[in-house]
């Protein structure tokens, strides 16, 4: 396991850590990969055995692992785990399975960028290294190394993202005490580690900055009711549970001072697409002045697209809103609506785009993305 030790050096604002993380959504070791099935937490532990890309998927799709960053990693671990099995005559059969697996990963869910993103670089590598005429077991060999640094990455990158958002909501606050409301889940059980905005929730706790986090239900999967509740309990981080339709009244009453939320994907303008009821709440946190933070890595974004208005939000079964742990609460054959996100316009993320390269302004991002 990796456990997070924090310690704050008391003559810099810098949060020293050292790689030890509890909660782990992914486990990866020499080739065998499992994940922790999260559509039984918090009462349930149990870890399902990824052996092949079909695994992967249906994982990916059925949400027993969700979350951007996650569903990445898990895809392409998938991947290497199955060509960890398989043989390959040659290079041209071994490239043409690479790419149609990782084509086909990308279907499991459509909203969340990094699952393409990353099956983008990845086919790039190899048609470079057939390019170099490398041999299709070298092939086989760097592909696996180099999905492999996508755990130890992340987990970086959102250590890196974290202090910079907790600086830059410390800055912007101007108190030794900030109160924060979150919605979803976005820490480790949505990526290989530590987490993205919940990330920047661990490292204000850290450094003895955060008063309280609020965490939203996030219906109808129950993200923040059972995964987000579930890790601020195990890292005994000071958080309260509302029900999505109590945000206004927080706002309006328990001095909220930032709202920190992740991202599935975030355009070159900033507009971002996010669990569904992120956009409500940035219009609220809007009309009470409170400053709205994304926290999402760079491999949350989507450079390639101007703004919002283009992204395929995912609609999920209509069981998923009219059962609740299996049980049927609204009538079997009612019309429902499932979207599983919605969209933030830049214009709402009044507090920045905070990754692990700092905290930008759309303005600020689009110019990232230029370099
Ligand atoms: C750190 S990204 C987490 C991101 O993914 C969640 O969606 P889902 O649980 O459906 O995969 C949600 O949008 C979170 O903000």
């Amino acid at each position: 396991t990796i456990r997070i030790i924090h310690s704050f050096h008391p003559n810099s604002s810098r949060f020293i850590l050292s790689p030890i993380m509890t909660l782990q959504s992914i486990r990866y070791e020499c080739g065998e990969l499992s994940i922790l099935d999260q559509l039984l937490l918090p009462h349930e532990t149990a870890y399902e055995r990824i052996g092949c890309v079909e695994d992967g998927w249906k994982a990916i799709r059925s949400m027993k692992v969700r979350g951007a960053p996650a569903i990445a990693i898990v895809g392409c671990l998938s991947l290497a785990v199955e060509l960890h099995k398989r043989e390959f005559p040659d290079t041209p059969s071994l490239s043409s399975f690479i790419k149609a697996q990782l084509t086909h990963l990308t279907t499991a869910r459509p909203t969340a960028v990094n699952m393409g993103k990353s099956a983008a670089i990845l086919i790039k590598f190899v048609d470079s290294m057939v390019e170099q005429n490398v041999s299709h077991e070298e092939i086989k060999s760097r592909l696996a190394g180099k999905i492999e640094r996508m755990l130890p990455d992340d987990i970086s990158d959102n250590m890196k993202l974290s202090e910079h958002g907790a600086k830059h909501i410390m800055g912007r606050i101007g108190q030794d005490k900030v109160t924060i409301l979150t919605h979803c889940n976005t820490g480790s059980l949505a990526t290989a580690g530590y987490g993205t905005a919940l990330g920047v929730v661990r490292s204000l706790h850290a450094a003895q900055h955060l008063r309280e986090v609020y965490c939203t239900e996030t219906r109808p999967y129950n993200q923040g009711s059972r995964l987000t509740a579930y890790e601020l309990m195990h890292d005994h981080v000071p958080s309260t549970l509302i029900a999505d339709s109590m945000v206004g009244l927080v706002m309006r009453t328990r001095g909220i001072s930032a709202v920190v939320v992740g991202a599935d994907r975030v355009t070159r303008n900033g507009d971002t697409a996010n669990k569904i009821g992120t956009y409500q709440i940035a219009v609220l946190a809007q009309h009470h002045g409170i400053p709205f933070y994304v926290a999402a890595p760079i491999t949350c974004h989507d450079g390639g697209r101007l703004d919002g208005e283009s992204i395929v939000i995912e609609e999920r079964p209509p069981h998923e809103l009219t059962c609740v742990a299996g049980v049927q609460l609204a009538p079997k054959d009612m019309n429902c609506w499932n979207p599983a996100f919605d969209v933030t316009p830049n214009e709402l993320i009044t507090g920045g785009i905070i990754t692990e390269h700092g905290v930008f302004t759309p303005h600020q991002l689009n110019d990232f993305h230029d370099k």
